[in-house]
């Protein structure tokens, strides 16, 4: 840390539905302002983006902070683009599916600690339709339940829960996906069609038990049928998955499409619905301090 001179921290005052005052308060204290300068940017949830760009450039930052969920890391990441600056994560969303996948202690402080640390992993991104997904995509019922989450008065973990049900009720399921990669062309029926940068949701479901975040591919995931026991079983992490439940195919590039316009999510974050996806892998695109192995 000698080495970092100003830090950036983004913070999402709504994510997770959590206040963050003890968290900012842990991080200055952690940082002495003298040697280490910290501008914090709070997001609005409108031009996040443009402004954490016009920040950086303004004061150059050694390391950019988020304390949000996976849509703020996106957005972050976005904004740091091809500059050589490295992430620091502090999980403070609902899910938090790329803290679980990057191994990102629990504990606030070691969290802290991670963050401003010099052990690194150089992460692909997917670049989906021109957007960037740091950990899962998908089109079809998740993206469905995001949509219903977003409408609700309720964030974080309930929140999420609290629409299961309504979103299965509602859902427009079975969806028809036809999928090109670079193994060739298929068609499939499923519930859900999912692009993998990463091996468990922020539920810890393992759903791509050979998925890696650096190894310069992704797997699209059709996921055939509403199957619970099977749904049950992907919360281990040893997880057998039967081929009947969820296909996966490893790619660097692919293009679905479906008849009609499906529900579609990015990291968290509702899309609208969509008929065309293009996804390419970007390897080794970012870099997110991680705990010491
Ligand atoms: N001040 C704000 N007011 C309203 N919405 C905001 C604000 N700041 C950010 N947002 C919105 O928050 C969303 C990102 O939330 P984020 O994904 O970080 O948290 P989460 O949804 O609680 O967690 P997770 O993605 O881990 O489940 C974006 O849609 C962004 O537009």
């Amino acid at each position: 840390m000698e080495k970092i001179k100003g830090f950036l921290l983004i913070v999402n005052p709504i994510s997770g539905g959590m206040n963050k005052k003890h968290l900012i308060n842990e991080i200055e204290e952690e940082l002495d302002d003298e040697k280490h300068p910290l501008e914090i940017y709070y997001t609005q949830g409108v031009n996040d983006k443009e402004n954490i760009q016009n920040l950086i450039e303004d004061i150059n930052p050694g390391r950019v902070l988020v304390a949000g969920g996976d849509g703020t890391i996106k957005i972050a990441a976005e904004a740091v683009g091809d500059r050589d600056i490295p992430l620091g994560i502090i999980p403070a969303g609902s899910a938090n599916g790329l803290a679980v996948n990057l191994g990102l202690p629990k504990n606030i402080r070691e969290q802290i600690h991670t963050a401003l640390g010099e052990h690194f992993m150089e992460t692909d991104i997917l670049d989906i339709n021109g957007e960037s997904c740091l950990h899962m995509s998908d089109l079809g019922i998740n993206a469905e339940l995001i949509q219903n989450y977003e409408h609700s008065p309720i964030r974080g973990k309930v929140g999420y829960m609290l629409q299961s049900i309504p979103t299965l009720i509602k859902s427009k399921y079975p969806f028809e996906f036809k999928i090109e990669t670079q193994e060739g062309v298929i068609k499939r029926e499923g519930i859900l069609l999912a692009f993998a940068n990463a091996s468990k949701y922020g539920t810890g479901s393992m759903v791509n038990p050979e998925g890696k975040m650096n190894d310069g591919i992704f797997e699209v995931l059709v996921f055939k049928h509403f199957d619970f026991f099977q749904i049950l079983n992907t919360l281990r992490d040893d997880a057998k998955l039967d081929s009947d439940f969820i296909e996966i195919i490893p790619t660097k590039w692919a293009k679905v499409s479906c008849e009609t316009p499906v529900a579609f999510q990015i990291d968290g974050e509702y899309m609208g619905e969509s008929k065309n996806i293009d996804v390419k892998i970007l390897p080794k695109k970012i870099k997110i301090a991680v705990p010491e192995k």
